[in-house]
């Protein structure tokens, strides 16, 4: 049982000329969640596949619960479970029978029944898939997904496109698997996702990772004072005003961040002195806050881009 619940070493995939995964690493621990957070195209999708077996890498290696995902795939259905981003339910299944074929396979499934008034199928429980909703078809697969009580969960963006009460149902049940010792590696990309869930963040961007650690290891305890405005502000000017052991940086041009040595020193007071300062150089601080970094300042530091609009 020492073995992690997901290790993932120097991992390549491209598709033709694209390069999708470009020699990535991570270890996800069981009975924690990790997260796979990274733009459209970073390659989370092609990672994950590669870890439930349905994908051949091109090089590297990856094991899930100490074996294979390809040549150990019979050992490890019973024990992992999966949802796909596309759905993988037969279009004409319907949910309830589906659910409870399902739970068939399993020895001591979690009750059907149960599952699907949680995720809000009870009323689509005699619809076929195909006439499903994106966000039923979503909330069946992870039904599907977590319905044998398996040890480890994959999940691939779990909670795109649903409404808020469903992407809310959808966080209460990863973070009740977490709980109950369930290892659940996800893929996101909103940082509210990673930021809420994930006791562990792999931030992946061109196929690489490019910060991986615990979330609040990532996001730093010490707030920081940060706004936007045009790029090149006088910085050395806006320093000279602020107390001793303060610091002012622009990264990426036209996003200002200020830290001091002294926590403390991030108060009401340093506030207004930063506004005070731009109102008398005639700028306008847009999205001013003072609050410990977000992934996505991480992310924006680390890549000089928005996770956002990337
Ligand atoms: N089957 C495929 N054939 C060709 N290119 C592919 C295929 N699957 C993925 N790609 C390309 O590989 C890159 C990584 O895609 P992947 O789906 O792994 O990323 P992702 O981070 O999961 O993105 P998304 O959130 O959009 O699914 C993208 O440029 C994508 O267009």
């Amino acid at each position: 049982m020492d073995t992690a619940a997901v290790e993932v070493t120097d991992l390549v995939k491209s598709y033709g000329s694209t390069t999708a995964v470009a020699g990535l690493s991570f270890t996800a621990p069981r009975g924690a969640v990790t997260a796979l957070l990274g733009p459209n195209g970073a390659g989370k999708t092609s990672t994950i596949e590669i870890c439930e077996g349905f994908r051949q890498a091109d090089s590297g290696t990856v094991r899930v619960l100490g074996l294979d995902p390809i040549t150990d795939a019979r050992a490890l259905k019973p024990r992992v479970g999966v949802m796909l981003q596309a759905g993988g339910v037969p279009t004409g299944a319907r949910a309830g029978e589906w659910l409870r074929l399902m739970a068939a396979f399993h020895a001591d499934p979690l009750p059907p029944q149960e599952l699907m008034e949680r995720l809000g199928l009870v009323s689509v429980a005699r619809t076929p898939f195909r006439r499903l909703s994106g966000g039923q078809q979503q909330r069946l697969s992870l039904a599907a997904a977590v319905i044998g009580r398996p040890e480890l969960v994959f999940l691939d963006e779990p909670t795109a496109g649903l409404d808020p009460q469903a992407r809310m149902a959808t966080w209460e049940l990863v973070t009740e698997l977490r709980t109950a010792g369930v290892g659940v590696v996800l893929t996101t990309h909103y940082m509210e996702e990673a930021e809420r869930l994930a006791d562990r963040v792999v931030i992946i961007d061109h196929g690489r990772v490019v910060a991986d650690g615990g979330t609040d290891e990532l996001t730093g305890a010490d707030q920081e004072l940060r706004f936007r405005a045009a790029p090149g502000i006088d910085s050395a000017s806006l320093l000279s005003a602020l107390p001793a052991g303060c610091r002012v940086e622009e990264f990426p041009g036209g996003h200002y961040v200020v830290t001091c040595a002294d926590p403390q020193a991030l108060g009401p007071g340093l506030l207004a002195t930063v506004t005070t300062w731009c109102a008398a150089q005639g700028i306008l601080p847009e999205d001013l806050r003072v609050q410990r970094r977000s992934l996505e300042d991480v992310f924006l530091e680390l890549t000089g881009r928005d996770l956002r609009e990337s």
